[in-house]
């Protein structure tokens, strides 16, 4: 295990070349794997969760290349759903949005398959994604505890028609259903009850699929009406944006202890719901401008808000250490599912800013941090979620260094993290 203590940063400026979304990369897979055609993906992110993805398409028998620096694939299409009727066991890691989507496509494809991961993906709940599927008369079965992975799931071809799935808890389970509707025999629609968390992410997943050839209508986000029987087609060239998630720790870095970061790779009009956190940070005070493929921020004085992070839920958790730096209090509100991620992250927080000194109030579904006039200085656990590494490493940005237990848990999504995070450090300038 790999700690690693930063000392007290003066200041920070620069620019990061963003790399390529989690989201974007890993969706992007998928339907290129299932489109016609073949697709050239770049900027593909290089990380753990991008990797069981392309581990798990390699054995459902899909061709493709991917460059020695694994940020460009070029992916020989299957032109319809999988074909792999022996039996077979993929091993998905943590990668939520590998083991959703998959689930759904899977149990449309002639396969006979055992979903598995690691220990904490046996405790984040899939329950009303296989429900949506077993209206279409899927046949998927909890090997372990009801509704959670592993799974195994017998696909065959489905009809399709009318399924309601519940929004409330991840809307990973949206956009598996979603991806995989047109691939069903019939028309269907699929009915949201309970509020549709994480929303932003479902214009991630209508963007991709317009990419790749398939329209849904969206009658306000609480039912989608998607046609049957249809193909995805490869749009050619496929840009995988940068990660706004990953953006938001310089972004703040910026705000915290700027000098000026600019990220590239998104911009104004990127399709990820958290470069909405720059307005965050603008709300908190700091200096906020807009390019088509740049974001950047400048430090100003900060003040803490109170707001509702149900949007933007990765993001948020930046918000949470940047609040040790913000006059007054700050709240994040509305995000429960902040529990059934990498860990439980309401509790992880709450806990690890206690540690360096700050007045913490754990809700139900918020959190509300009051900062304390000196931080102090702790070794903070990461519990295996690289936002949690991510997040602690803003504490650097203070007279106080900080030590990261377990640093190499930022390999789900972000490999080279420090090493960026460092090379944003100027305290000789
Ligand atoms: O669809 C996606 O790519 C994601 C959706 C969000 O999950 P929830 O919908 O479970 O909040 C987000 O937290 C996750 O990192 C990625
Ligand atoms: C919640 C996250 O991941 P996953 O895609 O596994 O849900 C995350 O990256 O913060």
């Amino acid at each position: 295990m790999k700690t690693l203590t930063l000392q007290p940063v003066a200041h920070v400026e620069g620019v990061v070349h963003l790399p390529g979304s989690k989201s974007i990369s890993n969706r992007a897979l998928l339907l290129a794997a299932l489109a016609k055609g073949t697709t050239r993906i770049s900027n593909l992110l290089d990380s753990d969760d991008i990797r069981h993805m392309l581990t798990a398409l390699t054995a459902l028998g899909v061709q493709y290349q991917l460059s020695d620096d694994k940020t460009r694939c070029e992916v020989q299409g299957l032109g319809g759903v999988f074909q792999h009727p022996q039996p077979l066991e993929l091993f998905l890691g943590n990668a939520g949005t590998a083991m959703r989507p998959l689930t759904a496509a899977l149990a449309v494809s002639n396969v006979d398959v055992t979903l598995t991961g690691e220990p904490r993906m046996y405790e984040r709940p899939i329950g009303h994604l296989v429900d949506a599927l077993a209206q279409w008369q899927a046949d998927i079965e909890y090997l372990g505890e009801k509704e959670y992975p592993p799974l195994r799931i017998r696909g065959k071809a489905l009809q399709g028609g009318a399924v309601s799935i519940d929004g409330s808890v991840s809307s990973q389970f949206l956009t598996a259903v979603l991806m995989t509707a047109p691939l069903l025999q019939g028309d269907s629609s699929i009915e949201i009850t309970g509020e549709l968390v994480s929303k932003p992410y479902i214009d991630i997943t209508l963007a991709l699929m317009a990419r790749f050839g398939v329209t849904v209508e969206n009658q306000n986000y609480q039912r989608f009406v998607v046609k049957g029987n249809q193909h995805y087609h490869s749009p050619g060239d496929f840009l995988v944006e940068g990660d706004a998630s990953s953006a938001s720790y310089f972004l703040a870095a910026a705000a915290i202890k700027g000098g000026t970061i600019k990220v590239t790779g998104i911009g104004k009009n990127a399709v990820q719901g958290d470069i909405h956190f720059a307005d965050a940070l603008e709300a908190m005070g700091a200096t906020v401008e807009w390019g088509f493929d740049y974001i950047s921020v400048t430090r100003n004085h900060l003040k803490g808000i109170d707001r509702d992070y149900n949007a933007i839920p990765d993001a948020a958790m930046t918000i949470a250490t940047t609040a040790l730096f913000a006059e007054g209090p700050t709240a994040i509100r509305n995000v429960y599912n902040w529990r059934v991620k990498e860990t439980d992250r309401l509790a992880a927080m709450a806990t690890e800013l206690r540690k360096v000194g700050a007045e913490v109030e754990e809700g139900y579904d918020y959190i509300r941090i009051v900062p304390p006039a000196q931080l102090k200085h702790a070794s903070i656990a990461t519990y295996n979620d690289h936002r949690m590494a991510m997040c602690f490493s803003l504490v650097a940005l203070s007279d106080t260094a900080v030590t990261i237990e377990d640093t190499d848990c930022t390999r789900k999504t972000f490999p080279q993290y420090f090493e960026v995070f460092n090379s944003l450090v100027k305290n000789n300038a």
